[in-house]
Order: C-alpha cells, then sequence, then structure tokens
C-alpha cells in the first residue's frame, strides 16, 4: 500500500434538520484515505455511514468542508464521471424489472458498448452465482441473490474506489465469504476498498483499518 491519497475529507459537516429532529452525521470529519487501502467502517445504526458514502459520490453535498478525489475537489467532477469512479454499491440492491443478463449489461449499454455473455457469466460466477441466474427475472430473486447481481454489476465497472453498504447484510455465511474473498482479490488487484458492516468480527476479517462513526465524530482505528 502507498501513502499517495486518493479522497480526503477536510472538514466536513453534515445535518439534517426537519420539523421533529435535527440529526448531525458529520462534525467536523477530516480524513485521508490513501490509494489501495481497504478501510471498514463501523458504527451503531443511524450515525451516518450511507450519509458518508452519498457525500463521497455527490448524491448529497456536505453543508461545509470540502472533500478532494485525486487532488481535484469533489465539486469539479462531473458526477456521473465521479460515481463510475467512486462506485457505491447500495444497501438496497437497485435493479430494473427484466432479466439479470439486461441488468449486468445496461452499464456497458448505457456507455455505447456491449458485453459477451461469457463476461457476463464469469462475473457471476465472481459472486457464486451460476451462469443459469443469466435468463432469471429479476423480480424473481431472493434479496440475497439481487444483492450478489447487484455487486457483480458494479465490479464490471471496474471502479478506482468501491464502497460497498453492508453488501453482504442478506447473505448466508458461505456467500459471505466468498464475497469477502472475491472483494479481497479486488483489492489486491489494486482498487481501494470502502465497506461499511455491522459486523465487528467481520470488520476484523476484512483488514486491518476500522473507521468507527458515532456522534458525528469519525475514529480511526488501526489493529496491531
Ligand atoms: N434525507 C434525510 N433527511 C433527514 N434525515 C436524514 C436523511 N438521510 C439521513 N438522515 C438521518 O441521518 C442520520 C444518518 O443516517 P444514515 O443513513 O447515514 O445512517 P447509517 O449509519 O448508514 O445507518 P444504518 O447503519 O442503519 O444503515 C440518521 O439519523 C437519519 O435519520
Amino acid at each position: 500500500m502507498t501513502s499517495e491519497p486518493v479522497l480526503e475529507l477536510h472538514h466536513v459537516f453534515k445535518s439534517y434538520h426537519t420539523p421533529h429532529y435535527r440529526s448531525t452525521p458529520l462534525k467536523d470529519v477530516s480524513v485521508t484515505i490513501a490509494k489501495g487501502a481497504f478501510i471498514t467502517i463501523t458504527g451503531p445504526s443511524g450515525t451516518g455511514k450511507s450519509t458518508l458514502f452519498r457525500l463521497l459520490t455527490r448524491l448529497e453535498e456536505p453543508d461545509a468542508g470540502r472533500i478532494v478525489y485525486l487532488g481535484k475537489p469533489l465539486l469539479e467532477w462531473d458526477p456521473p464521471r465521479l460515481r463510475r469512479k467512486v462506485h457505491y454499491v447500495f444497501q438496497s440492491p437497485v435493479l430494473f424489472p427484466g432479466t439479470v443478463a439486461d441488468n449486468l449489461s445496461y452499464p456497458a449499454r448505457l456507455a455505447g458498448d456491449s458485453i459477451t455473455e461469457e463476461y457476463m457469466s464469469s462475473l457471476l460466477r465472481r459472486v457464486a452465482l451460476s451462469e443459469k441466474y443469466l435468463s432469471r427475472g429479476i423480480g424473481d430473486l431472493s434479496g440475497g441473490e439481487k444483492q450478489r447481481v447487484n455487486i457483480a454489476r458494479s465490479l464490471s465497472l471496474e471502479p478506482d474506489i468501491l464502497l460497498l453498504d453492508e453488501p453482504t447484510s442478506a447473505l448466508d455465511e458461505k456467500s459471505t465469504k466468498h464475497i469477502e474473498q472475491e472483494i479481497r482479490a479486488y483489492h489486491e488487484a489494486g482498487h481501494t476498498v470502502l465497506w461499511i458492516t455491522h459486523s465487528p468480527e467481520q470488520a476484523k476479517r476484512l483488514g486491518n483499518v476500522t473507521w468507527h462513526l458515532e456522534d458525528g465524530c469519525l475514529e480511526v482505528l488501526v489493529a496491531p
């Protein structure tokens, strides 16, 4: 791992105000992510882990502070281009009606390209699904199968930074271990990974740097 920063947060604040409550998920958070890092993110439910990912992909903007990707402020990045490079795999899979193949080939079609059935089968194997799934309708899949198709489609984009929001929450132990192994391989190929998890055991298995987010503060924990 090099120490070259790929993402930087400088004094980032984010809060929400509604008529009924006020919540401040990020209070003056400053942190740097080195290129090729594998960071797990933990913290109680509702503390702002997903909010952080929304800010990193410009789905929302901070109230104050600056986020920089590859030396350039996020505000200067074209959002669709940014989101292919810093890619958010949502906690609830976003798939459209149609077959698994329709969904896997969507990013290529959007770019005016096409991908082969063989490549789509290899994407499915990476998430422990057989090629038989290619013709299955999205509506017929279980929550865990949808989650894996969603991850397979994201891997096809080969993002520089992969943001995973509880990607194994609907999976059994065997599939969870398979996905962990696949994402480790993705990381070892030189990519940066941020992984939100509620499981301290999973955080320990996945890497030695954990960010703990609570009460708006981000604490960096490095395992010995
Ligand atoms: N659009 C919004 N409007 C108002 N409040 C919001 C909005 N989005 C998030 N919040 C609030 O901000 C806080 C952080 O939410 P966030 O989804 O980031 O938490 P989280 O740590 O990812 O939670 P979980 O572990 O349950 O997924 C919560 O209190 C939530 O209710």
